[in-house]
């Protein structure tokens, strides 16, 4: 073990530590803001994460935590820092990021934000049975650890609510309960529940249907907000580890056995001048900021119109449906099977299409094809693993007039966008979307033009 060390931070990286440097080598130090002055407790040669002893010089930006269970949670990591450092945080590991893949960052970089707390339309909780009575919470940070969280101040005061009448039910939840996601609209008006057992289906108890109504009928005389819940079970059982179609037990879909009230959250969002209802069905994705929704749609949009439009990655149609006002054909690519179902009821009965397929098996064939019609706009939205190699090379080739990337991990980001650049776009815009306050996540619109 080495002996306490003073150190300066540096700068702050992606993943949300400081970085100072200790007799040459780097050392990761979370909790820490720029420049601060540190006293590190003792750690190990080998450990390249550092420990805060004391705070010896802090930043002028450093604040009180706002939730008591900040430093344990696994959820946030600048608590510690006012909310106009995070956001400045953020534009520099931002612009560090892109400028090291060699792609030119604009001199305005915009940031769009909002209220930094309750503004989560949606939390999943891990469930732990104790002492006869069902506790709610996350996991510890680096850890798989159960957190028992008496307050999340990042949700909406609704989803907490709900929550804590879910633990005052024990006595009814199956015994068999593993996770229970909470997800309502942007105006919590309503609630949905989505109770996920770890067992499957043949495996679980008889009386579970049957417990998880009662469930939801007294959850409901406390909180009347709760207009649906579903209970699910994983589609494979634990001996056999994988589904059908070879795909590992926990990256399977769950599946829903039993419906309670409204199958879906009706959320509304006005953007555009115009009012948006997007129909969410249990375990199907949305954007998570109830404060941010809208102005993430206007910055994709603009004023962007024409004859064809894909929207890849389309969820459940957040984009989709702002971009039929404003184009004579969208087509909208979705794979899983929850969101997709909400796509294809929204343009059912139009000239519009939803597909669901893979996006590179979808334009491996587009772009196969002698008859491709070239999309005006590309609108992609891909998870935190990005577009990737033949994703980006596929999309070059379609040659759109523009692309719109909006894009949830900027690592990932970086690394497509020089591949797009050097095939013929240029960076038009591009805004930073603080999407996840009091975390290090960051959301980013891009557009690319040619
Ligand atoms: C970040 S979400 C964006 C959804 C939507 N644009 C929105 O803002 O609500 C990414 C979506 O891509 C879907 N997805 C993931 N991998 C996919 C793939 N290979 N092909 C098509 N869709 C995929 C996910 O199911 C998810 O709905």
């Amino acid at each position: 073990m080495n002996g306490s060390a003073r150190v300066r931070i540096e700068k702050m990286v992606y993943g949300g530590a400081g970085l100072a440097r200790v007799e040459g080598r780097s050392v990761y130090i979370p909790f820490t803001l720029p420049e601060e002055e540190i006293l590190l407790a003792p750690r190990s040669e080998t450990s390249e994460e550092g420990r805060i002893q004391s705070v010896l010089e802090p930043s002028a930006q450093r604040v009180a935590p706002g939730c008591m269970h900040f430093g344990v949670c696994g959820g946030c990591q600048y608590q510690q820092a006012s909310y106009e450092e995070q956001l400045r945080i953020k534009e520099t590991i931002l612009r560090t990021m892109l400028e090291r893949n060699g792609v030119p960052v604009p001199e305005k970089l915009q940031t769009h934000s909002a209220e930094p707390w309750g503004y989560r339309n949606r939390i999943r909780l891990r469930l732990d049975s104790f002492e006869g009575r069902w506790r709610v919470g996350y996991v510890m940070r680096g850890s798989r650890v159960f957190m028992e969280a008496r307050e999340c101040p990042i949700a909406a005061p609704l989803l907490w609510r709900a929550a804590q009448a879910f633990v005052a039910s024990s006595q009814l939840v199956p015994a068999q309960s593993r996770e229970v996601e909470f997800f309502c609209d942007a105006s919590e008006q309503t609630v949905q529940l989505s109770l996920s057992l770890n067992a499957a289906m043949e495996e679980m108890e008889r009386e579970s249907p049957k417990q998880f109504r009662k469930l939801c009928d007294a959850i409901r005389v406390s909180v009347p907000e709760l207009s649906g819940a579903g209970l699910f079970v994983r589609p494979v059982t634990a001996s056999t580890k994988t589904s059908k179609r070879g795909v590992p037990a926990e990256q399977a879909e769950e599946i829903e056995i039993v419906a309670w009230g409204e199958p879906k959250l009706l959320y509304k969002v006005d953007a555009l001048g115009r009012k948006y209802t997007h129909a969410i069905a249990r375990g199907g994705f949305f954007q998570v900021n109830r404060y941010l929704v809208q102005e993430l749609v206007e910055l994709a949009l603009g004023e962007r119109q024409g004859g064809l439009a894909w929207d890849l990655f389309a969820g459940a149609g957040l984009f989709t449906q702002a971009l039929v006002d404003r184009f004579q054909q969208v087509i909208a690519v979705e794979v899983a099977e929850r969101a997709f179902g909400s796509l294809r009821d929204f343009v059912a009965h139009s000239s519009h299409q939803a597909v669901r397929e893979t996006c590179v098996g979808f334009l491996r064939k587009r772009v196969a094809s002698t008859a491709m019609r070239k999309p005006d706009l590309i609108v992609v939205d891909p998870p935190r693993a990005g577009l990737g190699e033949e994703l980006c090379g596929l999309i070059a080739k379609v040659e759109a007039k523009e692309i719109v990337y909006v894009s949830c991990d900027p690592e990932t980001l970086s690394r497509d966008l020089r591949k797009l650049l050097n095939s013929g776009y240029r960076l038009a815009e591009l805004h930073l979307v603080d999407l996840f306050p009091q975390t290090y996540h960051m959301e980013t619109v891009t557009v690319l033009q040619r």
